[in-house]
């Protein structure tokens, strides 16, 4: 698990080091160095790098970096895009050193021409306002070259904590970044803009108290090592009984999607509590499953309470529909005194949003999994600012309803009540299919009953997981041609 912090957050981090003797120069010094180190690593051809810089110390990072260019035997030419008369301290202190260094400073024009890659230093973290004039243009200048582009710390003109385009931006092919991870580098559209990212350490530490306010955090695969070991002497009654309870008259993949997955994930047994129509094709498509069926006329409440008494962990939702029979089913489910284990998805969520006086029956810890249109049905946020604001919608819904609240979209946030959000970083476009999110209710359904004391929250390992079965998927059928049933196939290989 690694912190991501926001800038506000990183601006401490940095002063707290130099309060604690570490002056400023030193810190970027490391960081030019970092960058220089992944420049050769990398094996970016270094004859001839251009390097661009603003006024602050992303700036002087650049300026530190063209100078150690030349010390190690590369040709650097800075472009000083900013007004002298702002330089930050740091960033004079760079351009008066360079003055003794076989490096070219130009400024006016943006030369575009006979260089062989692009270091954009011209903001960081420190970028407050939308980008305009003359670095609007360099940066248009930066785009429009054919040249390959190394962004330092961000790339210029995207936000550090949203990702937004902040009017316009650098379109990097590789960012290094320091100390942390920057959601904005992660959060589309800025993670199209950074390209691959590469976090390095640069001697400034994060400490705990720093990460007291709606801290957001990362999962990686070391973290898979918390889920313990699958209990040998145990017995299916012991690895939980998940109810499934979804499909409807109209729809029968997503019940089997999300009972399939749960069992993937390692239930012991797995009910579904659908509509009598889904009986055959559920039946054959996945005879490991429990069959408890209804018929819209003549369902009654107690076949849904003798279910609940058996379960251990509920999951309601998937392809559940909106109608009358889906509404009693999810009523009576919420006034059933149910404690356990419950993950609310798709319909459900559609229905609550239409009937907030539900919504007050929840008196029980739950997860919710709304996608970005479900999220915009149940607040009043609409679709485009939600997906402007991820972490903050997740967190501020996870802190005002109680839930753990599982926000999803090309990336996902998995916030809960106590402050903390954790935004996942696996997964590709493999996972834009129909079904995708329902495979997911029954991984996150399972791993939640299972593992409800880990370190880390279950529901963001299972996002995790499924973001890599993604991967797995599209590496063997391709992104296009990977299907929600795919994923399927490649749970096992994390559990
Ligand atoms: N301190 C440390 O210990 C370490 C810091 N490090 C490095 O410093 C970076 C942070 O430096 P920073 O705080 O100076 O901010 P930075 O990103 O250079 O931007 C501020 C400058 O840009 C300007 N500006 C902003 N927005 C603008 C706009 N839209 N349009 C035009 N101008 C705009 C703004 O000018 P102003 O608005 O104030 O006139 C100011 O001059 C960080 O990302 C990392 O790379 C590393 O070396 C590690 C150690
Ligand atoms: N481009 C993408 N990159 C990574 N994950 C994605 C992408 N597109 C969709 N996903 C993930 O796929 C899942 C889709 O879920 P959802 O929208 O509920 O689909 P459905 O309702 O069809 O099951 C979510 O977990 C989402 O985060
Ligand atoms: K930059």
């Amino acid at each position: 698990m690694e912190p991501i912090l926001r800038a506000d957050q990183h601006k401490e981090a940095d002063i707290r080091t130099s309060e604690n003797g570490i002056p400023s120069l030193v810190l970027m010094e490391r960081a030019a160095l970092a960058v220089v180190d992944v420049l050769e690593e990398e094996e970016f051809d270094l004859s001839d790098v251009l390097v661009i810089c603003g006024t602050g110390n992303n700036a002087g990072d650049g300026a530190a970096i063209a100078r150690i260019l030349t010390e190690r035997g590369y040709g650097a030419t800075v472009f000083a895009a900013g007004d002298e008369k702002k330089y930050s301290e740091q960033m004079k202190t760079q351009m008066m050193v360079l003055t003794h260094y076989p490096v070219k400073v130009l400024r006016g024009d943006f030369p575009v021409e006979g260089y062989t890659l692009i270091v954009d230093a011209l903001f960081g973290i420190g970028m407050h306002r939308p980008v305009t004039g003359n670095y609007a243009e360099v940066i248009e200048a930066v785009n429009d070259s054919d040249l390959p582009v190394v962004a330092v710390d961000m790339p210029s003109g995207i936000h550090t904590d949203t990702g937004a385009v902040c009017g316009v931006a650098v379109r990097a092919d590789l960012t290094v970044t320091f100390t942390t991870g920057k959601a904005g580098l992660y959060l589309y559209p800025g993670a199209a803009y950074a390209g691959r990212v590469l976090v390095r350490k640069i001697g400034i530490p994060v400490e705990k108290d720093m990460l007291r306010e709606c801290p957001l955090f990362s999962l990686d695969e070391t973290d898979l090592k918390l889920l313990p070991a699958r209990n040998e002497s145990g017995n299916k009654g012991t690895f939980g009984k998940v109810l499934v309870i979804a499909g409807s008259e109209e729809i029968c993949g997503a019940a089997y999607l999300s009972a399939a997955a749960a069992l993937k994930s390692g239930a012991g047994m797995v009910k579904i509590y659908t509509d009598e129509k889904n009986r055959t094709a559920l039946a054959t498509l996945l005879p490991e499953a429990l069959l408890s069926v209804y018929t819209s006329k003549g369902w009654k409440p107690e076949s849904l309470l003798e279910n609940l008494k058996w379960a251990d962990a509920v999951l309601i939702g998937p392809g559940l529909g909106t109608g009358e029979i889906s509404k009693k089913i999810l009523t009576t489910f919420l006034k059933s005194g149910w404690k356990k284990t419950t993950v609310i998805d798709a319909d459900a969520l559609n229905i609550l949003a239409r009937h907030e006086e539900l919504i007050s029956l929840i008196d029980f810890p739950v997860t919710i999994t709304p996608h970005l249109m479900e999220m915009s049905r149940l607040c009043d946020y609409s679709v485009e600012e939600i997906k402007k604001e991820l972490v903050y919608v997740a967190s501020k819904a996870a802190e005002e309803s109680g839930a753990c609240v599982v926000l999803k979209d090309a990336r996902t946030v998995v916030a809960l009540p106590d402050g903390r959000s954790f935004l996942n970083l696996s997964g590709c476009s493999a996972l834009s299919t129909a079904g995708s999110g329902d495979v997911l209710a029954g991984m996150i359904t399972t791993l939640t009953m299972q593992h409800p004391d880990l370190p880390v929250p279950p529901q963001a390992l299972a996002v995790y997981i499924h973001g890599k079965c993604g991967e797995l998927a599209a590496e063997k059928y391709s992104a296009a041609s990977a299907t929600a049933g795919d994923l399927l196939e490649f749970i096992h290989r994390f559990l």
